[in-house]
């Protein structure tokens, strides 16, 4: 056997895929089923695979919980990025664990909730079955109706067709290459722990921006083929899509949040989409402000939303880029303060989506008892959504607290 050079991969051919006692987990605070409690060989391997899930997931929560520690006790966030990128044992348990948790559980108990499957069908609805074009004509409009001006047929058309070609994927944070195996995409999976030799090595905070390539699409594949690991630049506007599938959560402050979102936008062709996936096991309304403060900052960036759908532990939002600059204030507006999520705030909430699958976050009674005391009521502004968004849509007011956006 081929022994790779990602530690992480070493690990996963020494060990095999289920092991997880070579990482040297921290031992399971778990107490022993009752003698007698097994009525089948099924049941007991269910509560075996229910166990290392628990650790493993018990690894990835440890190292978000450690960061945001570290943050609130040193405050200077390079520092401790910098020191925790050179934590190489700590980043390969991380991605083993990452890796383990999709192979082994998600994949089989479609606990991963199909996320890679959204984004997949997202982006074959925009570009390939006419919600780009939709949107570009519901832009028109509405920018003919604002100026009172005429329709102009000519504008809402877009000059691209990806019927033909492929799609640029830029995978943030991807870990295992989940984008990789689709054929429509021409993918690049970024991570600061690559779990797989496909993935580039690239810490997408620190990573430069050059001026756009002024190529045709061929002569872009064909840049994309020649990358080098590790990335440390990348051209403008050379993605049509680029996916944060949990990544920004990972980051303890929302600052960092937000200079993934502002690189995200120049690292997209105009009408391209930003697909944030972020975790969260509450009902949709429980934390409907935060997600409307979430597009208040995204589209302060030159984004418009077009989906948002609450998963039972994940939020799934597509913003488009509508604007080639970014708009964004930063002096009068508190932008991205508003991309927080609540465990800035030091609660105790967990790391939804690493939360053992076993343990609901609140029963369905309870789920239905909180939807229907959650009122409707219309958004604010232009909303560019297709229709399916389902958001839950509480008044939304510009604070410059996002305390008190939280409370
Ligand atoms: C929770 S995992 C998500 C993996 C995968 N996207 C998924 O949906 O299953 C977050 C990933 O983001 C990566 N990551 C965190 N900060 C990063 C950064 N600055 N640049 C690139 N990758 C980063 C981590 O190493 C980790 O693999």
């Amino acid at each position: 056997m081929r022994h790779s050079r990602i530690p992480v991969v070493r690990e996963l051919q020494q060990h095999g895929h289920y092991s997880v006692s070579a990482m040297e987990l921290q031992p399971s605070v778990r107490t022993e089923p009752e003698p007698g409690m097994f009525h089948s060989a099924g049941r007991r391997d269910a509560l075996c695979e229910r166990d290392e899930q628990e650790k493993l997931s018990g690894v990835v929560k440890r190292v978000h919980r450690k960061l945001r520690r570290k943050y609130i006790e040193v405050g200077d966030f390079d520092k401790i990025w910098r020191e925790h990128c050179e934590d190489e044992q700590t980043l390969n348990e991380y991605a083993f664990a990452m890796k383990s948790l999709a192979d082994n559980h998600w994949a089989k108990k479609c606990d991963g909730e199909g996320r890679i499957e959204w984004c997949r069908s997202v982006c074959q609805e925009y570009f390939m079955d006419g919600g780009m074009k939709k949107m570009l004509e519901k832009d028109a409009k509405h920018a003919a109706a604002a100026s009172g001006t005429p329709l102009n047929p000519d504008s809402s058309q877009p000059s691209l067709s990806f019927r033909n070609d492929k799609l640029r994927l830029l995978d943030v944070g991807s870990c295992f290459n989940p984008f990789l195996k689709f054929d429509e995409f021409f993918t690049v999976g970024i991570d600061i722990v690559p779990a797989v030799e496909s993935v580039y090595k690239c810490d997408f905070l620190n990573l430069q921006l050059q001026q756009p390539l002024q190529l045709a699409s061929d002569a872009l594949n064909a840049f994309l083929r020649q990358l080098h690991d590790p990335i440390e630049t990348l051209p403008g506007q050379l993605f049509h899509v680029v996916v944060f599938s949990l990544l920004l959560s990972y980051f303890p402050s929302p600052y960092q949040r937000w200079l993934c979102c502002k690189k995200a936008h120049e690292l997209l062709t105009l009408h391209g989409l930003l697909l944030i996936i972020t975790p969260d096991s509450s009902h949709q309304g429980r934390h409907a402000l935060m997600m409307r403060s979430w597009r208040v900052a995204v589209e302060s960036l030159g984004f418009r939303r077009y989906k948002y759908v609450k998963f039972s532990h994940m939020h799934m939002l597509a913003f488009r880029k509508v604007s080639v600059t970014t708009s964004s204030d930063l002096v009068s507006h508190n932008y991205p303060e508003m991309l927080y999520i609540p465990q800035d705030f030091g609660t105790l909430e967990e790391d939804d989506a690493f939360r053992d699958s076993y343990q609901p976050a609140r029963s369905d009674s309870e789920d239905e008892q909180l939807a229907r005391s959650f009122t409707e009521l219309p958004d604010v502004s232009y909303d560019s959504d297709s229709g399916e968004s389902q958001s839950g849509s509480a008044p939304f007011y510009e604070l410059e607290d996002p305390i008190l956006l939280y409370s």
